[in-house]
């Protein structure tokens, strides 16, 4: 019996898992939110509803969102005319744009934070993957692996139809493996591109209509490992906890069906106040460990949704503006690119932090939250630990 509890001692990391690396990427396509309307309704051969037309662009304004990357084009558009309609079946069309590309631009992001990592692709153990989009077999883990080269003994994790808290959750799910399996490497990584849903106007779907208002494509990637190898390896943030709660009734709060005209989505109006009740709980929850219970004193990386989402949480919450300043900023530039916002999130928070001087990698702070929320209604609380700059 001694022996084999040493054994499993010696299974597991001393240490707690450690951010080591993001990268991130977009498709190469940049929408003006000013230019989308006349672009949205002009390639899906709706110019001759211009009260929509009209409506759409009071929401495109109202969204906060300044621009977005999109993968899909005029030119796509043109050889795929059922993505323009509104409910066409069309779902092998859609299907086999996102099998080939989300792979594609998931390894631009992975290929980033492998190279911030300095680590060889080889002393990656696992690999954890979400999108969205693109079910197949063998899946999109599958292709990325191959795509990057990693070694065929990698474990691999797929993640499909799961939606914003999966950049949360993903860390979650990473915090176990990189702390029960000493020496693992986790890459972690997100793809969202909205092909799935792109449809053109109905004026009776104003759920629809939002969603093409607000939702950009993105990809991001995270290494996470515990024990760093010093002189080799730079933590960026140690993952101090994670957990999930779900909201009772709540599943109609937000969601996706999908269907042979792709993927439909619902939000109730009430989402903002949903969240913004519910958070204060995880939070307690989760701080109470460190004897934290003032929001101001920790920094934050949060998943933004919408605008009025950050703004119901700041009010709740009595936060100062500054502490939801990054999530809005990347969300006034890239719309809500789904589980890989929260990772830009945080690439901005580090960045930030070391460009404004402060002493360390959470806005001068050592306590940080990482939040994201998504159908369920799913809430993921992740305390981060930052370090020094
Ligand atoms: C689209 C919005 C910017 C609109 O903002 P506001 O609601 O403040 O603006 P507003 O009230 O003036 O409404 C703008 C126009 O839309 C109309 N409108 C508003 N709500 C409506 C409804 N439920 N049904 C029909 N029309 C509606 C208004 O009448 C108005 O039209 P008129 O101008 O003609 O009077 C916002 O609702 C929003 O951000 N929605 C995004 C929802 C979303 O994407 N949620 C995803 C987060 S989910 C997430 O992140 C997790 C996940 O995905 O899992």
């Amino acid at each position: 019996m001694a022996n084999l509890h040493a054994l499993r001692k010696a299974q597991k990391a001393q240490g707690p898992a450690t951010i080591m690396a993001i990268g991130t990427a977009n498709p190469p396509n940049l929408y003006e939110q000013t230019t989308y309307p006349d672009y949205y309704f002009r390639v899906t051969n709706s110019e001759h509803k211009q009260d929509l037309k009209h409506k759409f662009r009071r929401i495109c304004e109202k969204t906060m969102v300044n621009r977005r990357y999109l993968y899909l084009t005029e030119e796509i558009l043109k050889e795929r005319p059922k993505l323009c309609s509104y409910m066409e079946p069309s779902f092998d069309d859609r299907q086999d744009i996102v099998v080939e590309e989300v792979p594609k631009l998931a390894k631009e992001a992975a290929a980033k934070a492998i190279k911030e990592w300095g680590g060889s692709k080889s002393d990656i153990t696992h690999l954890v993957f979400c999108s969205i989009s693109g079910i197949d077999m063998p899946g999109a883990d599958y292709r990325l692996a191959k795509l990057l080269g990693l070694p065929l003994s990698v474990n691999r994790i797929m993640l499909y139809s799961q939606a914003c808290h999966m950049g949360a959750a993903m860390l979650r799910i990473a915090k176990d493996l990189a702390e029960n399996n000493k020496g693992a490497r986790v890459l972690v990584v997100s793809c969202e591109i909205t092909v799935l849903s792109f449809r053109g106007p109905d004026e009776h779907d104003f759920e629809a209509l939002a969603g093409q208002a607000g939702f950009g494509d993105g990809a991001a990637a995270v290494i996470v490992g515990a024990d760093p190898i010093q002189g080799l390896e730079k933590p960026i943030y140690e993952i101090m906890s994670a957990t999930q709660v779900t909201v009772p009734e709540s599943e109609k709060a937000v969601g996706g069906h999908l269907r042979e005209v792709g993927l439909t989505f619902h939000f109730f109006n009430q989402l903002p106040m949903i969240i913004a009740d519910n958070i204060g709980n995880s939070l307690a929850d989760a701080f109470k460990p460190l004897g934290i219970t003032d929001w101001n004193e920790v920094f934050w990386v949060a998943h933004p949704g919408n605008w009025a989402i950050m703004n119901a949480i700041e009010s709740k919450l009595g936060l100062h503006p500054e502490k939801l300043s990054t999530a809005r900023h990347v969300f006034a530039e890239y719309g809500n690119m789904q589980s890989a916002t929260v990772y830009f999130v945080m690439d901005e928070v580090r960045k930030r932090s070391a460009v404004e001087g402060r002493a360390t990698t959470g806005d001068g702070l050592q306590w940080g939250v990482l939040f994201g929320f998504g159908p369920g209604l799913s809430i993921e609380t992740v305390v981060l630990r930052s370090v020094p700059l």
